[in-house]
């Protein structure tokens, strides 16, 4: 199988001496479905905006292949919902053909031909009804679909999603899977996600960023690999509804079980 990025070695920080991400070595595939899982604060959005150009580490490599040959490639990016201003006024059509922007020309309107591609990835998205509707009035799933569509519209051969279960919209958590399943056939895709039962039941294999990287080649992991990993957060996996969930259990001291989020 065809690498297409390589990140050797990486140690990544912001202000502080302490780094964020440690001596990290990840590899990621063609066709590839990375699930990156980890305890809050462990560093998983501070690896994806690296590979995204965001942030530069402190040490190491990171390089970007294409057919073989070491070049840029084009990544996709759905972000946290928390990260997204809902309030902008821009139509589902417009979020969508947006994520063409960088094949337009200077001063250029965009092309029919780029119009019809959005048309046709709303379609995909099952939001062809929603095409001129304000962003600020759909649903946390048609919202998520909507930003989907723009991250995969330029066909990127690289697609990461940052906490997809953060919209809540259970109702069509299985239609976005599928989605991504049909995507997943012509591009690599890195989910992060703290639902490490959704992970499991998705990915082709895992990692689990904790300062460092502990990388799992297949999605068939144990509790006990999860605990040695996750360290000081324990943990397991209950089914739950078309997925199964995680539960953590609750002790002293642990920032996870303290956290706002959980
Ligand atoms: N811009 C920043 N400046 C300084 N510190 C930061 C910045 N962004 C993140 N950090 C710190 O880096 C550490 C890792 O954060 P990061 O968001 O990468 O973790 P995470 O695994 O994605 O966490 P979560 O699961 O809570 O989303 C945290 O201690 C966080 O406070």
């Amino acid at each position: 199988m065809n690498k297409i990025l390589e990140i050797k070695d990486i140690t990544v920080g912001y202000e502080t001496d302490k780094p964020v991400l440690k001596e990290v070595n990840l590899s990621i595939f063609e066709n590839d479905f990375l699930g990156i899982i980890g305890p809050n604060g462990g560093g998983k959005t501070t690896l994806l905006k690296t590979i995204l150009g965001l942030v530069k580490p402190v040490s190491g490599s990171i390089r970007f292949f294409k057919g073989g040959h070491e070049t840029s490639i084009n990544i996709g990016y759905l972000p946290q919902i928390n990260r997204v201003d809902k309030n902008f006024p821009i139509s589902v059509f417009d979020v969508i053909l947006s994520g063409l922007t960088a094949q337009r020309k200077f001063f250029n309107y965009y092309t029919n031909e780029q119009k019809n591609k959005a048309k046709q990835v709303a379609q995909m998205m099952g939001l062809e009804a929603f095409l001129n509707r304000p962003i600020g009035n759909l649903s946390g799933g048609q919202l998520q679909r909507t930003l989907l569509g723009r991250a995969i519209v330029d066909e990127p051969d690289l697609l990461i999603l940052d906490e997809p279960s953060s919209y809540v919209d259970k109702r069509f958590e299985t239609d976005f899977y599928k989605i991504l399943e049909k995507i997943n056939k012509n591009t690599a895709i890195v989910l992060v996600s703290h639902d490490v039962g959704t992970v499991v039941s998705l990915v082709k294999n895992i990692a689990c960023v904790n300062e460092g990287l502990h990388y799992h080649s297949g999605a068939n992991i144990s509790t006990s690999w999860l605990e040695k990993t996750y360290t000081s957060c324990p943990i397991e996996i209950v089914g739950h509804g078309d997925f199964p969930h995680r539960v953590l259990e609750k002790h002293e001291g642990c920032k996870c079980c303290n956290s706002d989020d959980e």
